[in-house]
């Protein structure tokens, strides 16, 4: 029997080397193999050595097949190799294993997508097990913000009829066509000061509360306790205003709840607000200016004096306060919604790449 020197095939990843056709013992980051087979020269040995460049774990793995042997060995530290052997002149019956082949940016390619995986797989793993309500949150979630773009869609869609039928006329109905819903779902919105409290979603609680308590201020004080505002064509405005920002609010966010997105509705959520949110301030300022005579002659929520200061004072001197309050809160909303349209359109781009 002659002694042959069977042909190696070999691949590497950055943890792992292979090795197709052999048997095996590994001593000292050596590899001898030594075998008996029936080739196409007939019966006979098998063998070859192998010194790796780099250590190896001592642990071989090996699987035989009818036509060869695949070996796998773990490296003792995750790196790319220049070549397999210690030995810079590569050895004969050595060849690459193209159907393993890859090139160290694939290979680092293809242990970045399994890293990826690997984290992704975690994150669903713990939230899963960190938070067995998920499904019950997220379902409270839909309902709320589908009951909300129900409502908001309801006086959006009667206020655009009535434009188009009424033209100019149907600004002073407004208040009485449509400010049940309006009081319905304004004071439902409550809810969203409570859901960053209760930590359901990732909004601050100080925008969010902002945000519901300047509306309602404006519903429930300037409009809701003076009939002489009700019928005053800025009711028109500020709803119209109110509701165009909440019919792609809302759906943006029920579809949030099911790990849905369109990119489309994502652009307008993000992006509507830029000129929605200063022309609904200025639409506000303009009820609260045109609400201080009233309040002046029917003296409604004067804060009584003492006597040496004189009788009362007007409610309109705190409305004042509160101009100057709603300005900045407009600042505080405008940078909240800037950073926010920032990071969601910064993470799309990362996703994208
Ligand atoms: C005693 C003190 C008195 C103080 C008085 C102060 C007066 C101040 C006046 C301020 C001026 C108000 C003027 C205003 O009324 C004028 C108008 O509204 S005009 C119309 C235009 N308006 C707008 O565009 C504002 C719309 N409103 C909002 O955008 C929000 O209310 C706001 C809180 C401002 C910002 O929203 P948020 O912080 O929630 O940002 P995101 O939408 O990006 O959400 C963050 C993450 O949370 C998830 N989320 C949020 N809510 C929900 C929900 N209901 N259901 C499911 N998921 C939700 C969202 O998906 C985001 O998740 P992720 O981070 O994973 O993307």
């Amino acid at each position: 029997m002659q002694t042959l020197t069977p042909h190696v095939y070999w691949a590497q990843r950055h943890g792992d080397v292979y090795l197709r056709n052999l048997d095996i013992s590994l001593q000292e980051n050596t590899l001898q193999f030594k075998a008996q087979g029936h080739g196409a020269k007939g019966n006979n040995h098998y063998e070859f050595c192998l010194e790796f460049l780099e250590p190896v774990q001592p642990k071989v793995s090996h699987k035989s097949t009818q036509r060869q042997v695949n070996i796998k060995l773990l490296k003792q530290t995750e790196d790319w190799w220049p070549r397999l052997t210690l030995q810079e002149k590569k050895p004969l019956f050595l060849a690459p294993d193209f159907d393993r082949w890859q090139d160290e940016s694939d290979a680092e390619k293809e242990l970045q997508a399994k890293e990826e995986q690997r984290i992704n797989k975690i994150s669903v793993e713990s939230r899963i097990r960190k938070d067995p309500y998920l499904g019950l949150k997220k379902g409270y979630l839909f309902m709320y913000n589908l009951v909300q773009f129900l409502g908001f869609s309801w006086i959006f869609v009667n206020m655009t009829v009535r434009l188009f039928i009424l033209g100019q006329d149907s600004f002073s109905d407004t208040f009485h066509t449509t400010a049940d819903m309006m009081y319905f779902c304004q004071m439902m919105a409550v809810i969203e000061i409570i859901n960053p409290l209760l930590g359901l979603v990732r909004t601050g609680f100080f925008p969010a509360m902002l945000q519901v308590t300047g509306r309602n201020v404006i519903l429930f004080v300037i409009f809701g306790s003076l009939e002489e505002m009700q019928n005053k064509s800025v009711v028109f405005f500020v709803f119209y205003l109110w509701s165009t920002i909440e019919i792609f609010r809302y759906p943006f966010y029920m579809l949030a709840c099911i790990d849905t997105e369109w990119k489309l509705l994502t652009w307008l959520r993000y992006t509507i607000w830029i000129p929605l949110y200063p022309m609904g301030v200025i639409a506000e300022a303009v009820a609260v200016i045109q609400s201080m005579p009233v309040f002046d002659e029917t003296r409604l929520y004067s804060l009584p004096l003492p006597k040496a200061l004189g009788q009362s004072l007007s409610f309109s001197y705190i409305l004042h306060l509160y101009l100057v309050i709603m300005f900045l809160g407009l600042f505080v909303n405008f940078r909240h919604l800037y950073k926010q349209r920032k990071r969601r359109f910064r993470s799309r781009k990362r996703k994208a790449n």
